[in-house]
């Protein structure tokens, strides 16, 4: 199996250290988002408790009966806000829908601002108000780490430290709660059936709670798929297709994929948080000019956030 680098960085050395620390962590990020697009992150700024009580959320949330959470379902929000039901989302390329279902959280504006009208409200929770109100805490949190991450990505591009922050403040980011629900008898699925199918994310950089659970992989450069494991409430984070494409494949969107787990444990939920950090949609995602040379000539041509956006919910279903 081909070596690959996920290296374990503490924040805290980005947002309290000294210059050698910083100018470190920015050296590292950008390696390994050069190299395998995948990092694992400490000292993020979620507790355990906090951690803890999510899980304990969304658990009850999948738990609810089937027909209180299919009133959560709103198609006409392209599943960008409230629940998706079982089999409704497919991995960009395959046939057959994930073996999933989750709920999705997102940004909230003043109601005067310009982006009110592109920002839906978000789908309360009647039956669980602890719910709604730990996963605004959860997401304001992975915002702060994620406008972090941005700003030591920044330094590693030669951009302007602040480069990302305005682009990102009262961004279109979702938080999704997912459930890989059980499977009790597997001679039932399709043969191609899988949690996550392989995809690349959209955005610009997912920040994952819940990686440690087994079946995440990654795609190598060698092909080979990549068992992707984190410690405790380490978050992992990922390139997504905005900032590849910004970057002109300098920063790489990895492939990766969720596994079922062995037939006997297919009785088994799974669950986990991803955090995929949009900027607003007038961000111009055109290659940057430093990113272009004779040896990289500009892969991608010019668009927006937001009608790149569109594009890819339509390809994967969730958008008509
Ligand atoms: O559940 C996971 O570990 C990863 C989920 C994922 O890749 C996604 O929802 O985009
Ligand atoms: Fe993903």
């Amino acid at each position: 199996m081909s070596k690959v680098n996920i290296p374990r960085l503490d924040l805290n050395t980005y947002i309290q250290g000294n210059a050698d620390e910083r100018k470190r962590f920015s050296d590292e990020i950008g390696k390994a988002f050069n190299e395998t697009g995948f990092v694992t992150i400490t000292n993020h700024g979620l507790s355990k408790v906090l951690i803890d009580k999510l899980y304990e959320q969304v658990k009850e949330l999948f738990t609810l009966p089937e027909d209180a959470k299919l009133n959560y379902e709103k198609p006409e929000l392209a599943g960008q806000r409230g629940y998706t039901g079982k089999s409704k989302e497919t991995a960009k390329g395959f046939k057959t829908p994930d073996l999933k279902e989750f709920w999705q959280i997102g940004q909230t504006v003043a109601a005067d601002s310009p982006l009110k009208a592109d920002y839906p409200d978000n789908i309360i929770v009647n039956e669980l108000p602890d719910f709604n109100t730990t996963t605004q805490e959860v997401y304001k949190k992975l915002e702060q780490a994620g406008i972090h991450l941005l700003r030591a990505i920044a330094v590693y591009l030669n951009l302007p430290e602040n480069y990302f922050d305005d682009k990102v403040h009262d961004g279109n980011s979702i938080l999704r709660t997912l459930h890989y629900f059980p499977i009790t008898n597997p001679d039932s699925i399709p043969d191609d059936a899988v949690r996550a199918g392989a995809h690349e994310d959209i955005n610009l950089i997912t920040l994952l709670i819940g990686a440690s659970a087994d079946g995440l992989e990654l795609l190598t450069r060698e092909n080979e798929w990549f068992p992707v494991k984190a410690y405790g409430e380490d978050l992992v984070v990922n390139v997504g297709d905005m900032l590849q494409r910004l970057t002109n494949n300098k920063l790489k969107s990895t492939t990766h994929r969720v596994v079922n787990p062995p037939r006997d444990q297919m009785k088994n939920s799974r669950y986990s948080v991803p955090f995929f950090l949009h900027p607003k949609p007038d961000m111009d995602l055109t290659c940057l000019e430093s990113c272009i040379d004779a040896t990289h000539p500009k892969h991608y041509t010019d668009i927006t956030a937001g009608e790149y956006l569109d594009e890819r919910l339509r390809e994967i279903g969730l958008k008509k």
